[in-house]
């Protein structure tokens, strides 16, 4: 990465204060581009789904792995919970959807309160393990809420075999007019669903998968309590990549933990931060992280930098550290404060290995929570921060009433914030869509093949809040 000529201000950065100049380049297709990552943690997008509450579930984590990003569950839940979650990923097809399954006898309520947990936006009737209907919201439109399935359901969907290439499912879907096709095992059981869009994106992405050909998932842990015992046990129950999170990772407490855990020698790869400078990236690397967790107050449901003054604008912290880890063979994960597919792409040009995500991707069909709409109608999910009040509530609810008063006045995040879906990228999907487009073609434009050239070869200038509002678009005019 290189400054256009050479000019490096004497101040921090952000995403919004750079831009890429594009380079003469010979990579003529957006195709051609390999957005891997390099970091072992196996991901084929350099995607990385934040471990927050509102964000961070099973259904996110099938989802995002199908596509090639990995999600890290987050460090509140107990160990079991994770297990079951890790199970549930890997039990998942790489290719078909899960279905959401009811009986003909369930009502057009409980089909409405699940339709929308996944972006197929569809239940599926079964009886005797066969489908036998498909349940859509148009289908539900005007019916009582307490009519049964088996009275609403549409019987005349698409059925293909479970083995039939996802071009095939694409050409069934287009000759019959319809989005969603079933997929039946040979004795007709339901195998899973797969959408005409699900069918295109299956030959463009890469699942992040295991040794043994799984979905991956990673996990989370604190700093406090037998962190070495939690982590051993995460990785007994499947997890690939261990993450040690902490709001202020340059500290004791977390070379201690972070020691501890490397010298079990677990096999995965362990991610550890937050840091923002290349000593604590150095720090962290000679404790035992492969890959350095960066960002202190970028985060959307960060209070952090308006409570305490502490943190670095995000694109020079990224820059600093992958510098430093880069020295030290490890890699750097930018956390926090990604808006647009820009800020991506310039989170890797800063050399960043992967870039995670929360608050943005809490606003889909996938995120934990249900789906609320406001007074206009339009479709959203609460998120909230992990340091907020009611994160550190859920965190501490086992302790003294004394302790959780107390830990309750160091709150550092926001308890409710309504993340809208997109009307146009209502899924995760959609926004990984969205983001290694964008993501593609900064390469084309940098002459970049691969990530790592992308680092290499990124030309950056620094701009005013003019020259960023000059790329915004105007859908309304001026
Ligand atoms: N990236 C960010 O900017 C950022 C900022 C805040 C939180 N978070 C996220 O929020 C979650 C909760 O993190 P957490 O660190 O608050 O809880 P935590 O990991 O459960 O505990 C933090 C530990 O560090 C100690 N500590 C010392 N100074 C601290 C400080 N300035 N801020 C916070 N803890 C400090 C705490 O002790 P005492 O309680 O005794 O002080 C406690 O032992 C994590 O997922 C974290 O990544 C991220
Ligand atoms: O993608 P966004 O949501 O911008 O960033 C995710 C990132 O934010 C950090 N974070 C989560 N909760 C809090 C909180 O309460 N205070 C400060 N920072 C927080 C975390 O690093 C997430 O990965
Ligand atoms: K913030």
């Amino acid at each position: 990465m290189q400054f256009l000529d050479g000019q490096r201000p004497p101040y921090d950065l952000t995403y919004d204060d750079v831009f890429l100049v594009p380079n003469r380049t010979d990579v003529t297709s957006r195709f051609d581009v390999d957005l891997s990552t390099v970091d072992g943690s196996g991901t084929t997008i350099p995607v990385v789904v934040s471990n927050m509450t509102a964000v961070a579930g099973r259904r996110m984590a099938e989802t995002v792995a199908r596509r090639g990003g990995i999600t890290v569950i987050p460090q509140d839940l107990p160990v079991e919970a994770v297990a079951d979650t890790v199970a549930f990923v890997k039990s998942r097809d790489l290719v078909a959807d899960t279905p959401v399954v009811l009986g003909p006898d369930a009502s057009v309520s409980d089909a409405l309160a699940l339709m929308h947990k996944r972006a197929h936006g569809a239940v599926i009737v079964v009886e005797g393990g066969r489908p036998v209907g498909v349940v859509t919201e148009t289908a539900c439109a005007d019916v009582d809420r307490f009519a049964r399935l088996r009275s609403v359901a549409a019987t005349n969907f698409v059925t293909v075999g479970s083995d039939a290439s996802p071009r095939a499912v694409f050409e069934a879907l287009e000759a019959a007019h319809e989005g969603l096709a079933i997929l039946v095992a040979p004795d007709s059981s339901l195998a899973g669903v797969l959408t005409r869009t699900g069918a295109v994106r299956t030959g463009i992405y890469t699942p992040a998968v295991d040794g043994a050909g799984r979905l991956r998932i990673a996990a989370a842990v604190g700093i406090n309590g037998d962190v070495a015992a939690k982590a051993k046990a995460l990785v007994e129950a499947g997890a690939d990549v261990l993450v040690i999170d902490t709001a202020h990772g340059h500290q004791e407490k977390m070379i201690e933990a972070l020691s501890a855990i490397k010298s079990l020698d677990l096999q995965v790869p362990l991610a550890a931060g937050n840091v923002v400078s290349a000593a604590g990236t150095r720090d962290l690397v000679a404790a035992g992280a492969d890959i350095v967790k960066v960002g202190v107050g970028p985060g959307a449901m960060c209070t952090t930098r308006m409570m305490t003054g502490v943190g670095r604008p995000q694109f020079s912290a990224v820059a600093e550290c992958s510098a430093a880890a880069m020295e030290l063979g490890a890699s750097v994960w930018a956390d926090g404060g990604v808006r647009h597919p820009r800020d991506v792409a310039l989170a890797l040009a800063a050399g960043a290995a992967n870039v995670m995500i929360g608050s943005w991707f809490a606003g889909t069909y996938e995120s934990p929570g249900d789906l609320r709409f406001d007074p206009a109608g339009n479709a959203y999910k609460e998120s909230f921060g992990m340091a907020s009040k009611r994160a550190v509530a859920a965190r501490t609810a086992t302790d003294s009433a004394f302790d959780r008063a107390r830990k309750g006045l160091f709150e550092e995040g926001i308890s409710s914030s309504r993340m809208r879906l997109d009307p146009d990228r209502p899924g995760v999907e959609d926004l990984i869509d969205h983001i290694c487009s964008g993501v593609r073609s900064t390469c084309t434009y940098a002459g970049a093949r691969t990530l790592p050239e992308l680092h290499e070869r990124a030309v950056l200038g620094v701009q005013s809040a003019a020259g960023f509002a000059e790329g915004r678009p105007l859908p309304s005019g001026w």
